[in-house]
């Protein structure tokens, strides 16, 4: 099974597959199913693991030291285990026969189309393994929804399982994921909390006990929390609401404090200091991006509709509708300060991933400035340490429908840069649309110096000393922070 190929770490140790006394199975090799998957094989040696896709160029990606994914310090952990007792495989009947434990770990985005179009989750995808498990196990095994679903989604998942003509019985568990991208090894190494529902029979109980044997090999008992199936399924969905509030919270703040001259990061640093409120996700922002808080609290709207709960519905779709005002208004405040017009102006777009240390452009909020950029007819220079100019135009094109087909002088007026410098070569204004690190530290009066003036700044992410750069005689505005004295108009 594992081949090796250029650039492939050899197995240290070698163990026949028969050898393995434990085997898990994880369907989906995606940001979720392979870090995870990555850290149970590092922390259990003695369990074989195998992670299976549909997509031969996913898993031939895994098989290299050149990964599908980038997350600050995955390739050692997966080249710790690679070849020894983890494994990346489209062998995916073999593997599913094998598993003492199935992962379902597939995406489930928003719905495009029919019922629930734009809202709902598609859980498809679950269904499609739910079934493949059911046509090919001839054994019984412990199915796991790693993936976020619809609350009630094991339901469904367990019905489809039932559909086994060879009398195989299967225990389904939800295990929702909590790893933030950029963080997901330490998140995976060391986690808040496991979260395990189940049936609660004997069965049930008896296959959460098997989950929580997994994850006792590194993670502390008193974390690993085990509840009913649906208070874990909708657990899921509640966290990343209630963090995706957070951030549209303060971001409906932050458009107060430029409007007062109060001081947004100030205000947090205030708020923090209450162990009620706490001091995380306090960070206002350009908008929150990503694959998972858009789809998560969309869905929970969704669930609350269908329900018969418009009200509770209503509270939830704020978030997502404070969080398109911000966006928006990034690009408006934009458009404004530099006169009413950028037809024609070279605009610098330092970052593209919806966050730092990841080079996911999923609902990035760069790609809906960007559009809103192109709109007003600007040529739009990017630079990214991550993102890959070819991923920049398909998230155009999934996320916002923009294509060289509807948009004829896409490819031109998007020229894609080697470094923040050569981005910021020429252009009237530099927009800032991820943290990445590396941003602080650039020489901005080297990027002064060869920009056309008066030389704008716009900060989404609150990574300049603004005195500083206004010092060099940079124009800057900040989310969150009071706006410069010299303009004409302060609101
Ligand atoms: N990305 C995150 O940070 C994160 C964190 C927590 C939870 N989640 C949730 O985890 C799930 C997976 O997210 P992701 O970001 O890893 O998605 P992803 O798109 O990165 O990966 C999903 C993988 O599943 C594969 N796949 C689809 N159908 C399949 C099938 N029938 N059989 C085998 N493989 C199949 C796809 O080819 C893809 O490689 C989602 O429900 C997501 O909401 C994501
Ligand atoms: O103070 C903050 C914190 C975050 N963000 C933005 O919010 C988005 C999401 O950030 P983050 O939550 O750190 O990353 P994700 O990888 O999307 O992780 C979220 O979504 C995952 C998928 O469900 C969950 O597993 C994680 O627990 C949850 O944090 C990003 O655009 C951030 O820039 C802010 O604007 N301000």
């Amino acid at each position: 099974m594992f081949k090796a190929s250029e650039g492939t770490t050899p197995p240290s140790v070698t163990m026949a597959t028969d050898e393995f006394k434990y085997h898990i199975c994880c369907m989906g090799a995606g940001y979720v199913g392979g870090p995870t998957m990555a850290v149970i094989a590092q922390r259990c040696p003695h369990i074989r693991v195998c992670v299976v896709d549909i997509s031969q160029t996913q898993i031939d990606a895994w098989n290299t030291d050149d990964l599908p994914i980038y997350e600050p310090g995955l390739l050692e952990v997966v080249k710790e285990s690679r070849g020894r007792n983890l494994f990346f495989s489209t062998d995916i009947d073999s593997e599913i026969k094998r598993a003492d434990m199935v992962f379902i770990s597939v995406n489930t985005p928003t719905k495009t189309t029919g019922i629930g179009a734009g809202k709902a989750a598609n859980i498809k995808n679950c269904e499609l393994c739910a079934r493949k498990i059911a046509e090919v196990a001839d054994t019984p095994k412990v199915v796991v929804e790693k993936s976020t679903v619809p609350v009630r989604t094991a339901e469904a998942v367990r019905r489809v399982l039932a559909t086994n003509d060879r009398g195989v019985k299967f225990q389904v568990l939800s295990n929702p994921e909590f790893l933030a991208e950029g963080t997901a090894m330490p998140d995976l190494q060391e986690p808040s909390r496991v979260l395990i529902g189940g049936m609660q029979t004997d069965a049930g109980l008896a296959a959460i006990q098997e989950l929580v044997d997994v994850y006792s090999n590194w993670v502390p008992k008193d974390r690993i929390l085990a509840t009913n199936t649906w208070s874990s399924e909708l657990s899921k969905l509640v966290a990343n609401a209630f963090l995706a509030q957070r951030v549209s919270s303060i971001n409906s703040i932050s458009a107060l404090c430029e409007a007062t001259d109060a001081d947004c990061s100030e205000v947090s640093r205030a708020l923090g200091y209450d162990p009620r409120i706490g001091n995380k996700f306090l960070n206002a922002s350009v908008g929150f991006g990503g694959s998972c808080f858009q789809k998560d609290v969309l869905n929970l709207v969704y669930i609350c509709e269908s329900t018969g709960l418009p009200e509770v519905a209503e509270y939830w779709n704020q978030v997502i509708v404070m969080n398109d005002h911000q966006k928006a208004r990034f690009t408006q405040l934009m458009v404004k300060r530099m006169f009413n017009t950028i037809t024609g102006k070279k605009i610098a777009v330092l970052g593209f991933a919806f966050k730092k240390d990841t080079g996911d452009t999923r609902e990035t909020p760069a790609v809906f400035v960007c559009k809103a950029l192109l709109e007003e007819q600007a040529r739009v220079q990017v630079y990214d340490p991550q993102v890959k100019r070819s991923q920049m135009f398909i998230e155009f094109d999934y996320t916002c429908g923009v294509n060289k087909d509807n948009t004829p002088k896409l490819e031109e007026s998007i020229v894609t840069c080697e470094d923040a410098y050569s981005a910021a070569d020429g252009a009237h204004a530099l927009a800032i649309l991820t943290e990445w690190d590396e941003f602080k530290t650039l020489d901005y009066q080297r990027i002064y110096n060869n920009m056309a003036k008066p030389a704008f700044v716009f900060d989404g992410r609150g990574v300049v000393d603004i005195e500083v750069l206004r010092k060099i005689g940079f124009e800057v505005y900040c989310i969150g922070k009071s706006r410069p004295k010299y303009s004409l108009d302060s609101k």
